[in-house]
């Protein structure tokens, strides 16, 4: 489980990395590449002994493609190209791969052709990878069409054609497969965004590259092996008191239960106290289905707090300002959500105090939100979740995580995270408040904010995962439901890392 971190390259740095290796790399990278497609291809359909359609483009993308049809030919598989380009304007590399495909006996198709009677056992996207540099039309978006129409495994190589492979934005037609093989490293486009619905499977090749220390390593997928030297079991001699006092500031009229859910997260993660200040004044007194929760009026929290999330349900009225303003002053970390972000996105006093602070900041927006702390829409910030999301903690000093499928997670320093558990199911009101109780909760539990933020994250996209598993969703899934999952999926945590010899010994928080 706690398997080794992942990296995540933009097109960038893996330009940076194939300009130093591709001079010097024998066998070359594309022979590499074609020769890891080809296995991945072979894996995914051994009982499919039908032919394989490879639509190979103008540039290395179809050089690979090339490849990988020398290699399946000369496995006995029967394989059909499609390539339309012309051969002498191919890029060096991949015009040798279709010399060497052509020598091997090999033959080219100059169209797409139709569907052999017993259909093709798999079709292969080798149009183009990393190098799309416009929306696909024309002949390509017409084979792109009808490849995305066979009723067979679809595979793309290293990025499904027309996907942005930096933002995970469609750009046109674009393929749509059921299993992506991508090379060298992931890239972020493939994991956020429209991404992973139009990646299908991602299998990475990394074509026995290690991770060239003459590019740094800014982007990487949550694991919990980024976390896991924060999850010590419990020493036997404990009491509340040293588990974390959380608060939760929101609970406007009509919204109480975002700030409920939002506590019970907390305390299913097990902090010692979670006070929830609400700001409905006819608000209740005590949630009878979660009387652990101390409920106050919102002016009345404790001061003595380990850390507090404000803007569950808060409302942006001048009341609800005055609390944020006064828990922006407070010495602990903070988490802000919902109303606190609309506020904070319009308000540039608050907007100082937050830049100002030296606790620690856990800002977590879905897209509208992150689009009025931009000033821009909605549509902007999707089209790059990544510069957005790095940029909303540049200018609040503060870790951001932008929600949504792949949410990201980035830091003021400009490192960012792409967390891949989760699913549709999730979109449901409620969901987000959650978050915000599991990340207060184990930041009142003393975990380092980062730590507490990509741990949060990604265990409550495993918690409904879980429960989808288990026919608890994806559709109808509650925010409560994922609750008492993620208790679970915690505690199986703990479990795995006690037998995982890296691990520290038991721990008491620092107080
Ligand atoms: N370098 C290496 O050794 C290795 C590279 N590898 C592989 O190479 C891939 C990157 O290759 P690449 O840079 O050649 O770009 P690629 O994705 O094939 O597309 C460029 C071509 O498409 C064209 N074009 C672009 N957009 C278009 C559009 N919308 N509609 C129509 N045409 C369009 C563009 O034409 P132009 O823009 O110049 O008109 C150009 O001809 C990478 O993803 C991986 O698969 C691996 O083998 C590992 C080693
Ligand atoms: N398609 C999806 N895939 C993965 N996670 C999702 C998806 N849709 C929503 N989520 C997650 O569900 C939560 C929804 O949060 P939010 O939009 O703030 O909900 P609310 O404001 O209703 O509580 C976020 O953590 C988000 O990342
Ligand atoms: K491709």
């Amino acid at each position: 489980m706690f398997s080794t971190a992942q990296s995540i390259y933009p097109v960038r740095a893996i330009r940076e990395i194939e300009d130093q290796l591709i001079p010097s790399a024998k066998p070359s990278l594309m022979e590499r590449a074609g020769r890891a497609a080809a296995e991945d291809a072979v894996r995914l359909i051994l009982d499919r002994p039908a032919a394989i359609l490879i639509a190979c483009g103008p540039g290395n993308n179809g050089g690979d493609g090339f490849v990988m049809a020398r290699q399946l030919a000369q496995a006995g598989r029967e394989v059909v190209v499609a390539f339309a380009a012309a051969p002498e304007r191919l890029p060096a590399e991949a015009a040798k791969a279709h010399a060497d495909y052509l020598a091997a006996g090999g033959t080219i198709v100059s169209d797409l052709p139709a569907a052999p009677a017993n259909g093709w056992a798999l079709v292969v996207d080798a149009l183009f990878g990393i190098g799309l540099a416009r929306p696909v039309e024309g002949r390509y978006a017409g084979w792109i069409n009808a490849l995305n129409a066979q009723p067979a495994p679809r595979m793309a190589l290293d990025v499904p054609s027309g996907l942005d492979a930096d933002t995970g934005q469609p750009l046109g037609t674009t393929f749509r497969a059921t299993h992506t093989t991508t090379f060298i490293a992931l890239k972020p486009g493939l994991l956020t965004n429209d991404g992973p619905d139009y990646c299908g499977e991602i299998s990475v090749q990394r074509l026995d590259i290690e991770a060239p220390a003459w590019v740094p390593v800014r982007g990487q997928a949550i694991r919990p092996a980024l976390f896991r030297a924060h999850l010590r079991p419990r020493p036997r001699n404990t009491h509340k008191g040293i588990h974390g006092d959380a608060g939760i500031l929101g609970g406007n009229t009509g919204m109480v239960g975002a700030a409920l859910l939002a506590g019970r997260a907390a305390l299913w993660l097990g902090t010692g106290r979670v006070y929830v200040g609400l700001l409905d004044e006819y608000g209740p007194s005590v949630d009878c289905s979660q009387p652990e929760l101390m409920l106050r009026r919102a002016h009345a929290l404790p001061e003595r707090l380990s850390a507090l999330a404000v803007g569950p349900g808060l409302g942006t009225q001048p009341a609800a300002e005055g609390l944020l303003a006064a828990a922006l002053g407070r010495p602990v970390p903070l988490v802000l959500d919902a109303d606190a972000l609309n506020l904070i996105g319009t308000d540039s006093a608050l907007q100082s105090a937050l830049a100002a602070r030296e606790a620690p900041s856990v800002l977590t927006p879905h897209p509208a939100e992150a689009a009025r702390m931009l000033g821009c829409d909605t549509a902007c910030v999707q089209a790059d979740r990544l510069h957005a999301a790095l940029e909303i903690a540049r200018r609040h000093r503060a870790l951001v995580v932008l929600k949504g499928c792949g949410s990201i997670v980035a830091t003021p320093d400009e490192r960012w995270f792409i967390n891949g558990t989760g699913h549709p199911g999730m979109a449901t009101a409620g969901m987000g408040d959650v978050l915000t109780g599991l990340v207060v909760g184990l930041l009142a539990q003393s975990w380092p904010a980062e730590s507490a933020l990509l741990a949060a994250v990604h265990l409550h996209g495993a918690a409904a995962d879980r429960l989808a598993r288990e026919g608890i969703g994806p559709v109808g899934l509650t925010a409560s439901e994922t609750i008492d999952a993620a208790r679970g999926v915690f505690n199986g945590w703990l479990i795995e890392a006690q037998r995982d010899p890296r691990i520290t010994p038991p721990q008491r928080p620092i107080r």
